[in-house]
């Protein structure tokens, strides 16, 4: 099974204004509410591409019963800890721009991390845990740390893709795959990515540091893919961006689903970007349709 655990879930409030002005009274034209938070959009796409998962993590009040209802209506399995206080809503606003406020989330107590962590005790060799997205300010920022211990003790595949210090302490356990975009890359080893050459020398010191797959995103300007073997490149399909919130999530959904079907690293690569690329494309997430629309348009090079 695979597991994917959200911290600090949202619901994503989409709002779009046409000539947004600071200070003023802005009408809406369109507005539209999903449930979000990194390991959930992994989740929902997952489920658009055949694949099932169980969706982790805390979610409280009336916003957290939003995001179990409608994980409910795509069938996605959801065991989350329920905790005290709202679930946040982060606000995605589109003006020309795409500009995001993300909220804090709620305080989550000490009993209910222990309960959470108790869940991992029960994966084995089985299973894939992917952890995706912030560490809510309530909970220690070696939370991730605490839990990939406790999933490698049982063999335990892990997928990473989070940011900060919490990426950097992951980086020992030699996760399985992890998805930083070229910014997170350059966070990741306290430098400024300024050229396709310091992608590829970074993107590879992480292979070097024992993670076994990397992807390296580049929004609209494709993606690198590094491990042991090979270093490919990927263009990204042309298109006009709709919403391109979930887009590096959907990646790493793209990635998984393509790999459980054939473990060819090179397809699941090529799959992956265009996952990615379909959501970025849509309001909403991508649909299998539409990513295989788009696959032949991605082309893999190697590098
Ligand atoms: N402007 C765009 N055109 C085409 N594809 C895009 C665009 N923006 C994002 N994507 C797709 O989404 C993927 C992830 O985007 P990116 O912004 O790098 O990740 P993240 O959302 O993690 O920051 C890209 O590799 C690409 O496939
Ligand atoms: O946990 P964080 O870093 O605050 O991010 C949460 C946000 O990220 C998202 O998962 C989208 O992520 P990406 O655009 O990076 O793929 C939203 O659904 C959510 O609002």
């Amino acid at each position: 099974m695979i597991y994917t655990c959200t911290l600090n879930p949202s619901v994503d409030y989409i709002v779009e204004v046409e000539h947004f002005r600071v200070g003023e009274l802005n009408r809406a034209t369109k507005t539209a509410t999903f449930p979000g938070g990194k390991g959930i959009n992994v989740s929902r796409v997952l489920k658009r591409l055949g694949v099932d998962s169980t969706a982790f993590g805390f979610i409280g009040g009336f916003t957290g019963a939003f995001i179990e209802s409608e994980l409910k209506k795509e069938e996605i399995c959801a065991d989350f800890v329920i905790v005290n206080g709202d679930t946040r809503i982060n606000i995605k606003l589109k003006s020309g721009e795409e500009t995001e406020i993300n909220g804090q989330g709620p305080t989550i107590l000490p009993k209910h991390q222990d309960e959470l962590m108790n869940k991992i005790q029960a994966f084995n060799q089985a299973d894939i845990l992917v952890l995706a997205g912030s560490i809510p300010p309530s909970i220690p920022v070696d939370f991730y740390n605490r839990m990939v211990e406790t999933a490698k003790q049982n063999g335990v595949k892990v997928v990473v893709d989070t940011s900060g210090p919490a990426l950097k302490q992951l980086i020992q356990h030699h996760p399985f795959l992890m998805k930083p975009n070229h910014h997170e890359l350059g966070e990741l080893f306290d430098t400024e990515i300024s050229s396709k050459n310091d992608i590829i020398s970074y993107g590879y010191k992480l292979v070097e540091l024992g993670v076994e797959n990397v992807i390296v995103s580049m929004a609209g300007d494709g993606a690198f893919f590094f491990n042991k073997e090979k270093i490919l490149f990927a263009t990204a399909p042309k298109g006009t961006v709709k919403n391109s919130v979930g887009a590096g999530d959907s990646m790493v959904a793209g990635f998984l689903a393509a790999y459980l079907n054939e473990q060819d690293i090179e397809k699941a690569f090529q799959y992956s970007v265009a996952t990615g690329s379909a959501t970025a494309f849509s309001e909403d997430l991508c649909t299998k349709e539409k990513v295989e629309q788009l696959l032949h348009e991605v082309k893999v090079t190697q590098v």
